[in-house]
Formats: C-alpha cells, structure tokens, sequence
C-alpha cells in the first residue's frame, strides 16, 4: 500500500489550495511526508518558474515552505495526540506568519527537497522550520507559524 501524504487526509471542501490542493489541477499539489522527526516533500519546478532564467522564482520558494509547513503543522498536531490523521476531531492549520530568507540562488533545473522541523506546538499554534535544497545544497530556509483554522475561515456549506 502506498503511504498517503498529509494533503490527501485534507476533506475535499479545504483541498483547493493553490499550493497543496489535491484539488487544484493548476496548483502545485505537494506531498508532504514524514521522514523520522522531520517532514519532506519534493518538487520539481517547470521552466515557467523562473526568476533570473536558471533559477527559481522566489514566490515559488515561499509556497513550498509555506505548504509543506502547514501540512506539517497539522501531522505533527495529530503526532502529538497519538492518533492518526484520518481521525476525528480534524486538525486543521493555516499561516499566521510565513518568513523566508533567501541564501543562494536556487537552480531550476531540477528537483527541489523541502524539509521541515518541529520548533515549538504548544496550544494552537505549531512554529516549524524549513530549509528547501536544491542538489543538497540549502538555498533557502522558512519558518512559518501556523495556528489552527479559526471556525470564520472553515468552508460555508
Ligand atoms: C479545515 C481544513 C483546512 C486545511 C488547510 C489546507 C490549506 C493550507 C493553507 C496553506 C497556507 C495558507 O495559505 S493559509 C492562508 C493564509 N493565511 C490566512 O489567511 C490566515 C489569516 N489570519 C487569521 O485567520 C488569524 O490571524 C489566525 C488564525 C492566523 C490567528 O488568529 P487567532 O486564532 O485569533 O490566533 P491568536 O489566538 O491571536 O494567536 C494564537 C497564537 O498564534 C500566535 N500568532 C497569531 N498570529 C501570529 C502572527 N501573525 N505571527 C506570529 N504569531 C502569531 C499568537 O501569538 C498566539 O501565540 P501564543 O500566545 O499561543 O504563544
């Protein structure tokens, strides 16, 4: 059996995010995994993600941190109360504050490595850092503060 990424425990209603919507046929639709303590996910960026022609827009750079930290947030959530991510009550996370700083230029021409880790859960709110790689080399690296969705932000029916 395949091992499902944190965005495909997303319930429908939520799965249209432009970077981890499931849902979203033009978005990036990332997939979050865990690796031991951290997460991981890969992207491979199209030749129209170009900043400087050979290296990747930095607004991308932000999505992917952005989207692969909130997945985290809500996996390392459903960790922290020892239950799975297809169980009830639903745990769901969006950005409070989203940081990113830019270390060296990011080739477009091949495959992106993404990486989170668990800073700080406590109450609501999850504080995750994340490098992004390119070759093994870090070309940026994010921390991302999420808290839990507030009711007035949920999907109306
Ligand atoms: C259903 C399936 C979904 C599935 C979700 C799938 C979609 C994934 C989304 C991808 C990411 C996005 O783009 S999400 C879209 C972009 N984000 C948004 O639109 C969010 C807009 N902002 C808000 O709605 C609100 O400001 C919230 C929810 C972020 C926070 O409001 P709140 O809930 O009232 O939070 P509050 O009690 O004040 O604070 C809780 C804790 O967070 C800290 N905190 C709050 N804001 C910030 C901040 N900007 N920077 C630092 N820290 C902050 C506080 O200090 C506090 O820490 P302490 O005192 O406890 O220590």
């Amino acid at each position: 059996m395949t091992e499902r990424a944190f965005q495909d425990y997303y319930p429908d209603d939520v799965s249209h995010c432009y970077g981890c919507g499931r849902l979203n046929e033009k978005g990036h639709q990332i997939k979050s995994y865990w690796d031991g303590e951290e997460t991981v996910t890969h992207y491979t960026p199209e030749p129209y993600h170009t900043a400087i022609p050979g290296y990747v827009y930095g607004g991308l750079i932000a999505s992917l941190i952005d989207c692969h930290s909130t997945g985290t947030a809500a996996a390392a959530a459903y960790r922290a109360e020892g239950r799975g991510m297809d169980t009830e009550p639903a745990l769901r996370f969006v950005t409070a504050s989203l940081h990113v700083d830019f270390l060296a230029p990011t080739p477009i021409d091949g495959p992106l490595e993404i990486r989170g880790k668990i800073k700080e859960i406590k109450g609501k709110k999850v504080i995750i850092e994340s490098t992004l790689s390119a070759g093994g080399k870090v070309c940026a690296r994010g921390e991302v503060v999420a808290v839990k969705m507030p009711d007035a932000m949920k999907p109306k029916a």
